[in-house]
């Protein structure tokens, strides 16, 4: 049985039908992309999936609807980042990265806070350790979170997150704000999360970093599922032209015996895109695309 199970979600908000008919199955391990253009409802789904939207038909946690479960099961089940990065208040990085810990803890108003009765103590400052270091942010830890640059409070908010330790992890657009080298690093580390068996949903718009590290995507457009499975085939000329009106340069690059996709949007016009890359060699003859050839190659 796959981890997460969605049969017939839909959801209509201020008369608005955002999301139709959208099925899906995601397995344990997996490292999932959510793909599409903006406004597609990549973030309605996350938010539905996390049970903060009405919706019509049913999303299953290991055959277990999600509504069914206490607030409680399901904070500790799945984890989400969201797109907002407003934070309340002037709190440390340290403290934020915390609240990662609170489904674990009994209700603050019984004495739950850190350390107090029903907390887990070692559990709870291992995993915020180990949060702190994985998003590169433990030099920052004494620093007031809603003081931070964009990039440090994406990444502090991403360790709330990984602090969790849910079996879902679910990251709306986790990398949007980071530079290339902390881009790579969290997508290695969604990628190792998935292989000590938690599950990852990512929103993405970065087509290349989607294309590696992702095992399979559903591509979004207007509310509807367009495409789902291998990103090859999600990521095809088609879509990227069809969807995202874009053309794009997709190259390959080989390594370590692994062959590995890298897409580039060019441009937006039909033509643009033919001879912009001096090393491009096959034209599909749709004009939606070249394949370049890997410059280190
Ligand atoms: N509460 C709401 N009420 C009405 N419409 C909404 C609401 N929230 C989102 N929408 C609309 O739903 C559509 C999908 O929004 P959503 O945020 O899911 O898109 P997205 O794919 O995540 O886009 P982006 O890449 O820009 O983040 C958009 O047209 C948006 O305007």
């Amino acid at each position: 049985m796959s981890l997460l199970q969605v049969e017939a979600l839909s959801v209509r908000l201020g008369g608005r039908l955002l999301l139709k008919d959208i099925a899906l199955e995601i397995e344990r391990g997996e490292l999932f992309g959510l793909i599409g253009p903006n406004g597609a409802g990549k973030s309605t789904l996350v938010k539905a999936l996390m049970q903060l939207l009405p919706y019509s038909g049913r999303v299953c946690l290991e055959g277990q609807p999600l509504a069914r479960m206490s607030a409680r099961a399901r904070a500790q089940q799945l984890a989400y980042l969201s797109q907002d990065d407003r934070l309340q208040w002037p709190i440390s990085v340290r403290d934020l990265v915390a609240l990662g810990r609170h489904p674990y803890r009994g209700s603050w108003w019984r004495g739950g806070l850190p350390g107090g009765p029903g907390a887990d103590a070692e559990a709870d400052r291992c995993a915020i350790e180990q949060a702190l270091q994985a998003t590169d942010i433990d030099s920052l830890r004494e620093r007031r979170a809603d003081e931070l640059s964009g990039g440090e409070r994406a990444r502090a908010r991403l360790a709330r997150v990984l602090a969790v330790e849910a079996a879902v992890l679910l990251a709306d657009e986790p990398v949007a704000a980071l530079d290339p080298m902390h881009q790579l690093r969290v997508m290695e580390l969604l990628r190792a999360r998935c292989q000590t068996g938690q599950t990852v949903v990512v929103v993405l718009h970065d087509l290349t970093l989607a294309s590696r590290f992702c095992d399979r995507l559903l591509l979004l457009d207007q509310g509807s599922a367009v495409a789902s499975g291998a990103v090859e085939r999600v990521l095809s000329p088609e879509h990227l032209s069809g969807v995202y009106g874009v053309q794009a340069i997709i190259g390959e690059h080989e390594e370590g015996g692994q062959v590995q996709r890298y897409i580039v949007p060019w441009s937006c016009e039909p033509s643009a895109a033919c001879g912009a890359n001096e090393r491009a060699s096959e034209d599909q003859g749709d004009g939606s695309f070249q394949r370049g050839k890997d410059p280190s190659a």
